[in-house]
């Protein structure tokens, strides 16, 4: 028998841990496709496409937002209008779930600590781009809220940035609704920051320009300072841990990171880039520092199979 897994990167209230897919499901799936605009809608269409070719297999759901589902509720509430939190489920759900899930088992295998024991700060750096706090195996913040545009400026995402400023560029007629959305999603981040020239690091790092160099310090200030908010949520840490596409493959990302951290007890790593998952910091580093290769298709296998064993 075969099996069919996808990922979802949002599960809303519809989807809040690995499902079988059916008729039904996507239908609620569909109710919250426009809070991640730029990841569900390609994924329905391709699980409608999967289920045409594969009829006879079941597949399986695999929702980011699973791992941050038992999120603290100061974690996960806004402070916003109670009512408008009842009326349209405001709360805060946390994305690139599968890639933290996989990273968590990977650092404690590296660690050798149980990872119901373990205490972590991780940081997915790729297209999207968050930070998570892992106490005793679970997710207890993370930067990205809602939908995936919160937190940290990401390739062309812009992250956070001050809400009063929308209201002040929607008002008038500054920016339409849809210029607001283009610009926000496509158009901001490391792209914007460098002024149109890359949202990959590799590019940036290569070029060396005074935009480039702003946006690579930027990004640095604001990864660095969400580890630190993030590492408030733990008693310890026993690692710091660095995947994702940029994650992986940017060691001056790394470095100018950890460089913001001594206050945590981080030191800059001494290890460039690494041919499989393990350690940049140095031996007997008060807090390692772990580098962790992003394999989401991996723990989508696996949570799939899991999912359908428990059936
Ligand atoms: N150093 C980097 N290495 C790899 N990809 C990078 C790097 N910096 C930025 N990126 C961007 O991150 C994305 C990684 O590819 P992909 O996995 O398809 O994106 P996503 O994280 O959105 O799933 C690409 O858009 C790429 O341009
Ligand atoms: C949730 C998210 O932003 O995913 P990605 O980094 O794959 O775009
Ligand atoms: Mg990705």
């Amino acid at each position: 028998m075969g099996l069919a897994g996808h990922r979802l990167v949002h599960g809303g209230r519809a989807v809040q841990a690995p499902a079988v897919v059916d008729d039904d499901l996507l239908a609620a799936v569909r109710a919250y496709q426009d809070l991640a605009p730029l990841h569900v809608p390609p994924a329905l269409a391709l699980v409608e496409a999967a289920r045409r070719v594969l009829p006879g297999v079941p597949h399986v759901l695999c929702p980011d937002t699973a791992f941050h589902a038992g999120l603290p509720r100061e974690a996960a509430t806004y402070a916003l209008p109670a009512e408008w939190r009842r009326r349209w489920g405001l709360r805060r759900y946390g994305f690139h779930g599968l890639s933290y899930a996989r990273a968590v088992r990977r650092a404690s295998e590296l660690l050798g600590r149980p990872a119901a024991q373990a205490h972590l700060v991780l940081t997915h750096l790729g297209g999207g781009a968050s930070v998570c706090a892992v106490r005793d195996g679970r997710s207890v913040d993370t930067s990205m809220g809602f939908t995936p545009l919160e937190g940290v400026p990401m390739s062309k995402r812009s992250g956070s940035v001050d809400p009063g400023m929308l209201l002040w560029l929607l008002s008038g007629s500054r920016l339409s609704l849809g210029e607001l959305r283009e610009g926000l999603e496509h158009r901001s981040g490391l792209l914007g920051l460098s002024d149109g020239l890359s949202g990959d690091t590799r590019e940036l790092v290569a070029s060396g320009s005074d935009a480039a160099e702003l946006a690579l310090g930027v990004f640095a200030l604001r990864v660095s300072r969400e580890i630190a908010a993030a590492a408030t949520s733990l008693d310890r840490l026993d690692a710091l841990v660095f995947t994702g596409e940029i994650g992986w493959d940017q060691p001056e990302v790394r470095d100018a990171v950890c460089r913001r951290l001594a206050l945590l007890g981080i030191e800059p790593p001494v290890r460039g880039n690494l041919d499989a998952d393990g350690f940049v910091s140095p031996p007997g580093a008060r807090v390692p520092v772990l580098v962790i290769e992003t394999r989401e298709e991996l723990e989508v296998a696996r949570e799939a199979l899991a999912a359908l064993r428990i059936r």
